[in-house]
């Protein structure tokens, strides 16, 4: 049985729409970016912090390459498409859904972005960073879902009938 793998920018609902996803399908669910904790025991921004923007990517590279589940909702870090062995990986074991939003949307969610713990490097823009990011999202997604004005329970619904459908004709989507 396949799973299922959100990416996206920070701040898309990973975390939050997968774990109703998970309820809904009656999946379990995995935030990767707990899983790094857990095994670090460290936090996130602890990480980042003495182990440096590359030294967290080869963490999270290695855990989310890692990670055994059947039947899961699996909500990926935002940084998680840097990792070559993680999306091979989750490709692998799930059908990997792309949360795509309208940059305005993600830059009004997210607060400050070191007190969030995004990894962007210095002189880079958010802007910047997610100009860069959305084509890797999207080279790596079987299926993108747009969800801007969609609330939480509708972002679900279609996640799922849309997996459902791909998971039944993969060369329709
Ligand atoms: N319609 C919506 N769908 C999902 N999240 C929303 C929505 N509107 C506002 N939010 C907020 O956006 C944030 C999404 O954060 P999170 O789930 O942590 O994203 P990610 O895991 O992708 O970084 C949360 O604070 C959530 O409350
Ligand atoms: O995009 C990023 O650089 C990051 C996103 C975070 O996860 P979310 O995408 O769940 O916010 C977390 O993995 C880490 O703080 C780095
Ligand atoms: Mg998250």
């Amino acid at each position: 049985m396949k799973n299922i793998v959100l990416i996206g920018m920070p701040g898309c609902g990973k975390s939050t729409i997968g774990v109703v996803l998970a309820k809904v399908m009656g999946y379990q669910f995995i935030d990767s970016d707990l899983l790094i904790q857990e095994q670090e025991n460290r936090l996130l921004s602890e990480i980042i912090q003495q182990e440096g923007i590359e030294g967290f990517n080869e963490i999270e590279n290695k855990v989310n390459a890692s990670i055994r589940a059947k039947k899961a909702v699996i909500a990926t870090g935002g940084s998680v498409i840097y990792g070559k062995e993680a999306t091979k990986h989750l490709r692998d074991i799930g059908v990997v859904v792309y949360i795509s939003l309208p940059y305005e949307e993600i830059e009004s969610r997210l607060g400050d972005l070191v007190e969030r713990g995004i990894t962007i490097q210095e002189g880079q823009t958010l802007r910047d960073l997610y100009q860069e990011r959305c084509p890797l999202y999207e080279e790596q997604a079987h299926i993108m879902i747009n969800t801007q004005g969609l609330e939480i329970r509708d972002s679900v619904k279609l996640i799922k009938e849309k997996y459902e459908q791909y998971v039944e004709q993969p060369n329709l989507l």
